[in-house]
């Protein structure tokens, strides 16, 4: 992966919250009608995402026709959408709220329609209210080289009270 995001070298160690669910577990959506994880979205990416051991998730996509950008491949705005949510679903084993201010992505190969991506989150630390997080894109029954990632990502998100964040514009969301 080439990225020229600066991860810094002096961040706390992640803590995964006190009441969140376990490895193995579904990490249940945040709003039902975010575009990334929300089941009830209705043109959304229904991403789900397993918690793994620490703050670490692991999900998988199929790239649908609908995803098409170049002919045949996925838009890079979908894959960043992806890694967006799948990095912020990761952090919500934090046991707080974080809304995302810089993404990165490493768009390091292109990405057929109908592929299976296996999606591998990981907070990487904290800084006072900053939280780190990286996440990969690999292809699921691949031929070329295993492990190897068509994709990465580097997030930053900010932690937010999510009563004084959300307060103003809750309203506006989709009812169900
Ligand atoms: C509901 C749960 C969601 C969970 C998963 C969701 C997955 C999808 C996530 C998203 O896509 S969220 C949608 C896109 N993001 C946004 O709409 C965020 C828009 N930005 C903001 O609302 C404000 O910038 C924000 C509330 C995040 C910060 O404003 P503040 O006025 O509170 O920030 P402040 O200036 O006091 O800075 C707080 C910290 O954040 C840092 N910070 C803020 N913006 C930054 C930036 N752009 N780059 C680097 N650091 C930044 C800042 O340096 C500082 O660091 P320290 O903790 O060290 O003091």
């Amino acid at each position: 992966m080439r990225t020229t995001f600066v991860v810094p070298d002096d961040l706390d160690a992640p803590r995964r919250g006190d009441d969140v669910v376990a490895p193995g577990d579904t990490i249940p959506p945040h709003n039902p009608m975010c575009y990334g994880c929300g089941p009830r979205s209705p043109h959304g990416l229904h991403l789900s995402m397993i918690a793994g051991e620490g703050v670490t998730a692991t999900g998988e996509l199929l790239v649908e026709p609908r995803f098409e950008g170049g002919p045949g491949v996925i838009h890079g705005g979908i894959l960043a959408s992806v890694f967006d949510e799948s990095m912020g679903l990761g952090l919500m084993l934090m046991g707080l709220t974080a809304v995302t201010v810089v993404l990165d992505i490493d768009y390091a190969r292109p990405v057929p329609i109908g592929t299976r991506l296996r999606l591998d989150a990981r907070v990487l630390g904290t800084r006072r209210r900053q939280v780190y997080a990286e996440a990969t894109a690999t292809v699921l029954g691949a031929d070329r080289a295993a492990g190897e990632p068509v994709a990465g990502a580097h997030g930053l998100f900010v932690i937010v009270d999510p009563h004084a964040h959300f307060g103003p514009t809750r309203d506006l969301g989709q009812k169900e």
